[in-house]
């Protein structure tokens, strides 16, 4: 892992980090350009769910820490507080009602099927929404660099994060090594 020091907004967009919650949830986040993120779940009541190309709010707050914010086709909120020189970050998720209730109709590469997204989030509950507040300690920090496409590019597996941690899934110059 990079032992890299955060200080400017630069220093943050393009890195790939992986983190575990407070409640056990795993997650794998891209922060792919000023404007977008892509990520990967791994552990927790939606793990299986990859999205790319999410657009999000990305700032520095101050010098080192960053807040980022979106809303999903799902209906889902989402706020993040990254503190990447400590390894942690604060995370609140809102789910809308039907994600709690049905949260398979979510697992999937979102990308494909946008469409359905909207649709449940027509049909199904909205409230009484489900708030997640959460710290997460991070475990992994890459430099990916920008838009970068190799860094979220298949549907999560089993061990895929204990790959990237030991340094089999990604080249020198942060590309997939497809097996
Ligand atoms: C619902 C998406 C989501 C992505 C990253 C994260 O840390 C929390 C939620």
């Amino acid at each position: 892992m990079t032992e890299k020091k955060f200080k400017t907004l630069d220093d943050f967009l393009g890195t790939h980090f992986i983190y575990t919650y407070d409640n056990g949830w795993e997650y794998e986040w891209y922060a792919k350009n000023d404007h977008t993120v892509d990520y990967r779940i791994h552990g927790g009541m939606v793990a299986g769910r990859w999205v790319k190309d999410q657009e999000a709010n990305i700032v520095m707050l101050t010098e080192g820490i960053y807040k980022v914010a979106w809303t999903e086709p799902t209906g889902t909120d989402v706020a993040l507080d990254f503190v990447p020189n400590e390894k942690k970050l604060n995370g609140t998720i809102f789910f809308p009602a039907w994600v709690k209730q049905h949260p398979e109709i979510t697992v999937t590469f979102q990308n494909e099927h946008i469409d359905r997204m909207h649709e449940a989030r027509e049909k199904y509950d909205t409230y009484p929404k489900l708030v997640v507040p959460e710290f997460a300690h991070i475990t992994y920090i890459g430099n990916a660099g920008q838009n970068n496409e190799d860094v979220i590019a298949e549907a999560p597996y089993d061990g895929i994060t204990d790959d990237i941690r030991a340094g089999r899934y990604f080249d020198e110059n942060y590309h997939r090594i497809q097996k």
